[in-house]
């Protein structure tokens, strides 16, 4: 029966759940923990980087973005629950070259400062501020390091559950197992009617970061925008603003200062040449020039092109819409600027 169904369900999510909540000591260890300021964090800069953070840090840095955006108040979040919840996520990412905890972390901190810096707050709601930074930290959860067409390719279970978007519903499912854990359930308090509300903003900003819908629905912001007719009143342009959002947070690492790009690059070249290394052995298939280590010295080239065809168009956008995002543009101006330096040089 349907009821005896929910049940398995339940007791499948408990025991999954089991493995997926931090320790309780640990999340007393980070409660007690003193958070320093955004400023000692660096997290106002578009020129962040986590390198010099250790674990901890990250953790606690976490704590001080949803501080600063009010976020714990506004949706009265308990501090210890919001501490397990943050180390539940961070296990959740697996030990991945690039799609790891720090990515995530990165790619919230970008979020944090398009809404501080870049004035994006003024625009939205406090439920899509919490969703967004929300989904930030949980886009890639459980990232295995290869992407939807290796899902597909390989059979795994994720692609029987999903044939679109395969990894981007699983990185969702596993964010709503993690709220839905005993001492994890940072939405607990919110009424039930923004309660939902935050469920669907955070489904539809983490399927955001699927590039494949990133091509799909861009044109249409790109001629809100161009054309000066975006109206923040209407539902359809904030979900396009909200998922473009996503993407600028997803990619942001081209838009850092050279050193930091240059690591970063290196991080996602080994991911991805992991998994071309896959494909020839297990696989027997050649993999894509961009995950082929015999190809290494087109990356320069790739990342040139990578800037053209993904990354500097919707930096363009969104600096139209609020002048104080052009950060973003400017540091990935300048990166393809270096980039096409190297590519020169071969
Ligand atoms: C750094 C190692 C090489 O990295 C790339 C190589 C090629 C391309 S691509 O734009 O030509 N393109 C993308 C869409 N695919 C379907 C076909 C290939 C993108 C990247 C890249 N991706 C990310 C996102 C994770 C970050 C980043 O810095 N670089
Ligand atoms: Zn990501």
């Amino acid at each position: 029966t349907a009821c005896k169904a929910m049940a398995k369900q339940r007791i499948a999510l408990e025991c999954l759940s089991y493995h997926a909540s931090a320790p309780a000591d640990e999340a007393h260890r980070l409660k007690n923990m003193v958070i320093q300021s955004s400023q000692h964090y660096k997290l106002l800069d578009y020129s962040f980087s986590d390198f010099t953070l250790d674990d901890d840090d990250t953790l606690k840095a976490s704590i001080r973005m949803f501080i600063d955006l009010n976020l714990l108040e506004r949706f009265r979040i308990n501090y210890e629950t919001f501490c397990r919840w943050l180390m539940s996520v961070k296990k959740n990412y697996r030990n991945v070259t690039y799609h790891n905890w720090r990515h995530a972390f990165n790619v919230a901190q970008t979020m944090f400062c398009m809404l501080k810096s870049g004035q994006m707050d003024n625009i939205l709601t406090d439920a899509e501020r919490l969703a967004l930074m929300v989904a930030c930290l949980c886009h890639d959860l459980d990232h295995r390091g290869t992407n939807n067409q290796f899902q597909i390719q390989t059979m795994s279970p994720l692609a029987d559950l999903y044939s679109t978007s395969t990894l981007e519903h699983h990185h969702f499912d596993q964010c709503i197992m993690i709220l839905s854990t005993k001492g994890n359930d940072i939405l607990c308090n919110v009424r039930q009617d923004e309660y939902e509300d935050v469920i669907q903003l955070l489904e539809n900003a983490i399927l955001a970061t699927d590039l494949a819908l990133y091509f799909k629905h861009r044109g249409e912001f790109f001629h809100l925008v161009q054309h000066k007719e975006a109206d923040w009143d209407r539902d359809r342009d904030r979900d396009l603003l909200r998922s473009m959002m996503m993407t600028a947070s997803d990619v942001s690492a081209i838009t850092k200062p050279w050193e930091v790009q240059k690591k970063v690059a290196d991080l996602i070249a080994s991911e991805f040449f992991e998994q071309g290394d896959m494909e020839k052995t297990q696989l027997k298939i050649k993999p894509s020039d961009m995950m082929d280590r015999d190809k290494k010295d087109k990356l320069p080239v790739m990342q040139v092109g990578f800037i053209d065809t993904i990354c500097m168009p919707v930096y363009q956008a969104i600096a139209k819409i609020s002048p104080r995002l052009a950060p973003l543009m400017e540091g990935c101006k300048r990166n393809r600027h270096n980039w096409l330096s190297m590519a020169e040089q071969k």
